[in-house]
């Protein structure tokens, strides 16, 4: 039996579940199901920590992120992102705020500033309120194509078109530790045109590891709109590796200055650019519910 929380961030949910509370690995299926909305608990991801510094399983995981011990001095611990089709993502901005929610709601830590490590690096959060203010810095967002990673020559990928279903779609791709098309989208958003373009562009051939893709308006110099599709998810209510990578794409085509305000149909994150081009979000979290996960119930196939 396992014992797990729920939370949301904006209507992004997750379940937070510990490693020690493991008898075996977590698989694919039991992710699944775990995930999945009528057969299991529920969620948009599930979020495995803490991994403890000094443990083999945090060697391995810096040893897989590429993390040496200089990027892992003062690191307060790890946490594996699973998405509900079984995949792992390297980053996860509500992920991350719920996580440090979570250890925040466990006295692990405080409101001084504390260091995360994900596969897709680093983070500092900062908890100034845990349900109403958590600071996650994301990173700097790249635009290179190998670092994304998107097919052709090396470039940096702004302003480029794709074709789908007869119609041309103008996109740029960036990393925030995990992949984005971000769409510049001129017509009418709705959760329709996300899910329509949204898988799609997912499992575009030019994006090797697929992608998270949002379809952005800019409404002035500091919000945009965004519709999403989650890589491994679908259609989400908010995501905040999502919000980071538009705010940052609107940042480098000059539509938009720092603070860049992205509203989600699960509400407003903000996204701050430092001089050093240090992105971080904020915005709130809500403890949803603990439950206690009894295994697979006999044969079930969804
Ligand atoms: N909801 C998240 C993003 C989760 C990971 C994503 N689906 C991926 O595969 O990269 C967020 O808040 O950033």
């Amino acid at each position: 039996m396992l014992t797990m929380r729920k939370y949301h961030g904006l209507g992004n949910d997750y379940l937070v579940l510990s490693p020690a509370e493991l008898a075996g690995p977590l698989g694919v299926a039991d992710i699944r199901l775990i995930c999945h909305r009528n057969y299991g608990v529920g969620s948009d991801g599930i979020l495995l920590g803490p991994i403890m510094p000094g443990s083999e399983d945090f060697a391995a995981f810096c040893a897989e992120a590429g993390l040496n011990a200089a990027d892992c001095a003062g690191v307060c611990c790890a946490l594996r992102i699973y998405n509900p089709d079984g995949s792992e993502a390297e980053k996860s901005g509500n992920g991350l705020r719920i996580f440090s929610r979570w250890l925040h709601d466990r006295s692990l830590v405080g409101s001084a500033p504390f260091r995360l490590a994900t596969l897709g690096g680093v983070v500092e959060v900062t908890i100034a309120d845990p349900q109403q203010s958590i600071t996650v810095a994301m990173g700097r967002a790249t635009f290179w194509s190998d670092q994304i990673p998107v097919t052709g020559p090396r470039r940096e990928v702004l302003n480029e078109e794709l074709v789908l279903g007869g119609r041309t779609l103008r996109y740029c791709a960036a990393s925030v530790g995990n992949p984005h098309c971000v769409v510049l989208w001129d017509g009418e958003l709705s959760p329709a045109v996300a899910r329509e373009y949204g898988p799609q562009l997912e499992c575009a051939p030019c994006f090797p590891r697929r992608t998270n893709v949002q379809f952005m308006r800019v409404e002035d110099a500091h919000r945009v709109r965004i519709e999403i599709w989650e890589r491994g998810a679908g259609y989400t209510l908010a995501s905040g590796s999502s919000a980071t990578a538009v705010a940052a794409v609107a940042m480098r085509l000059g539509y938009c200055q720092s603070p860049v305000t992205v509203s989600m149909p699960g509400g407003d994150l903000t996204v701050t650019a430092a001089a050093d081009m240090m992105l971080r979000q904020t915005g709130p979290t809500a403890l949803v519910c603990e439950c206690r996960w009894f295994g697979r119930d006999g044969d079930q196939a969804f």
